[in-house]
């Protein structure tokens, strides 16, 4: 088929060159002819592994191409995606001035039926404005269609080739048997349901997740005080089938582009029909607040924190990704600069696209390694889990602080590696000292 996606973020990026893979003729339109340059220079824009291998492959086969040429896209496509941003807006509802667009645009641009799919995470309702404003402004026939998003930054390319489910909402038949059948080779698991409930489904999956986040977080908190170890529940929950394990890391809080946005906007969703959701409002509290748990630690540790160095361990929302959106680093080091602290940070991948966005940029020192910014450090604070961190000697790492003290907090480390390395060590929801846990690990049933 000829598919056209608009908006080269990561979602229409990343499912654009997958749809190609698969065989189909794709074009990627985007406004921003920077990010077009790019990608037909054989850069890309956003971190992703794997993606600039299909990227380079398709390209070569004939069957991507990148544009900033709307009319043209639309004119050769049969379906049309949109994958423009849905950011916030103060007040936390979803601002659909780029999809509004994008419908006009697309309106306009018409030559005959085409089927549009909105692949945006868009409010209630949002599909029904889309199919307004395209009937307004063209007697073309078309069909709207809801086909939301669930890939994972960081491992967007398997997440789209092999999906859990494809979820289509669909008022009309002839677009659903279309789609389902460009759906086919990703998986059997397609469920055809109503527009309103497909863009229900994926405000409710992610509100899910961030609150099994929340939960475990507070799990977490109270462990601490009564001296159980979070990761140990965590597992022994996780064997239940009904619970399942996944989503139940313990840690600083959900950062990233998307579960802070669309647990806002769902809450404002209720609102609007007079329905105040109260457990995901508290999960956005409980959040908000785990990332504080860093500098309480800290405090406990090192006392008042004016002149102390403290090295950052992560910047990005979570490993393998550049993307710092919301991520807890940006809360956790302006709170520290308050306190007087001096900060030395870094990251792998992510420390260019921290700096265009972090203010105060100038008083933090950006590290060229994980071990420069740990040197001389009164205190190091662990807040992404690359593999990079992991994988570090501890006794060297000790030797080149000021003072022995690791606030780990993505629970990376084990308790054996630092029992050998001495370190004063604050974790999430663990408590200091483990002299069974050997013997655990050698009985543990592996599931
Ligand atoms: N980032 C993620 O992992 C996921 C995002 N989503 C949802 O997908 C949507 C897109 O998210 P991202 O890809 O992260 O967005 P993004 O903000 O990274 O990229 C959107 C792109 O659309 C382009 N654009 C905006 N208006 C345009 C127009 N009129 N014509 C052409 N291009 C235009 C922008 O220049 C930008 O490159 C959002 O609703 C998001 O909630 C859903 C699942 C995963
Ligand atoms: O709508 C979206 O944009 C996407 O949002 C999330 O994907 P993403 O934000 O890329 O990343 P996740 O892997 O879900 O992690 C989100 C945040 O939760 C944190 N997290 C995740 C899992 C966990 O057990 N504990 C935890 O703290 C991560 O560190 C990260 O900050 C969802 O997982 C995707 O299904 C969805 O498509």
């Amino acid at each position: 088929m000829n598919l056209t996606f608009i908006g080269t973020g990561y979602v229409g990026l990343v499912s654009g060159v997958c749809f190609s893979e698969i065989g189909n003729q794709v074009t990627c339109v985007d406004k921003d002819l920077g990010k077009i340059e790019m990608l037909n220079n054989g850069e890309v824009p956003i971190y992703e592994p794997g993606l600039k291998e299909l990227i380079d492959k398709n390209k070569g086969l004939g069957r991507l191409r990148f544009t900033n040429e709307l009319t043209e896209a639309v004119h050769r496509a049969d379906v049309v995606f949109i994958a423009v941003g849905t950011p916030s807006l103060p007040n936390g509802e979803a601002n659909l001035e780029f999809i509004e667009q994008v419908a006009q645009d697309i309106a306009l641009a018409m030559n005959g039926y085409k089927v549009v799919v909105t692949k945006s995470t868009v409010p209630v309702g949002t599909n029904d404005k889309i199919k307004a404003i395209i009937s307004q402004l063209t007697s073309h026939p078309f069909d709207v269609v809801s086909i939301p998003e669930f890939l994972r930054e960081g491992s967007a390319v398997k997440d789209t080739l092999h999906p859990d489910r494809i979820i289509i909402g669909s008022d009309s038949e002839q677009a659903a048997r279309m789609l389902v059948e460009l759906h086919h080779p990703l998986t059997d698991q397609i469920m055809v349901t109503e527009v309103r409930s497909a863009e229900m489904i994926k405000y409710a999956s992610n509100a899910f997740l961030a609150t099994k986040i929340s939960f475990i977080n507070e799990i977490a908190n109270i462990c601490e005080k009564v001296g159980a170890d979070v990761t140990h529940v965590a597992q022994g929950m996780g064997y239940d089938k009904r619970i399942g394990s996944s989503f139940l890391q313990a840690g600083i809080g959900y950062g990233g582009s998307c579960f802070p946005k669309d647990t806002h906007a769902l809450i404002q969703i209720a609102g609007n029909v007079d329905y105040e959701f109260k457990l995901l409002k508290s999960v956005v509290e409980v959040n908000q607040g785990q990332r504080f748990n860093v500098i309480a630690k800290l405090k406990h540790s090192l006392g008042d924190l004016k002149g102390k160095v403290i090295g950052i361990w992560g910047l990005a929302f979570k490993p393998d990704t550049d993307d710092v959106r919301e991520a807890p680093a940006l809360d956790i080091i302006s709170a520290l600069l308050e306190a007087g602290a001096v900060v030395k940070a870094y990251d792998p991948i992510a420390m260019e696209n921290f700096r265009k966005v972090f203010e105060g940029d100038e008083t933090v020192e950006w590290a060229g390694s994980a071990m420069d910014a740990a040197e001389n450090c009164d205190a190091l604070c662990l807040l992404t889990d690359w593999a990079e961190f992991k994988n570090v000697q501890l006794s060297e790492l000790r030797q080149i602080m000021n003072q022995p003290v690791l606030i780990d907090g993505r629970n990376v480390f084990t308790k054996e590696q630092i029992n050998q390395a001495e370190f004063q060590y604050y974790s999430i929801g663990r408590p200091q000292v483990g002299s069974l846990d050997q013997f655990r690990e050698s009985i543990l049933l592996n599931p």
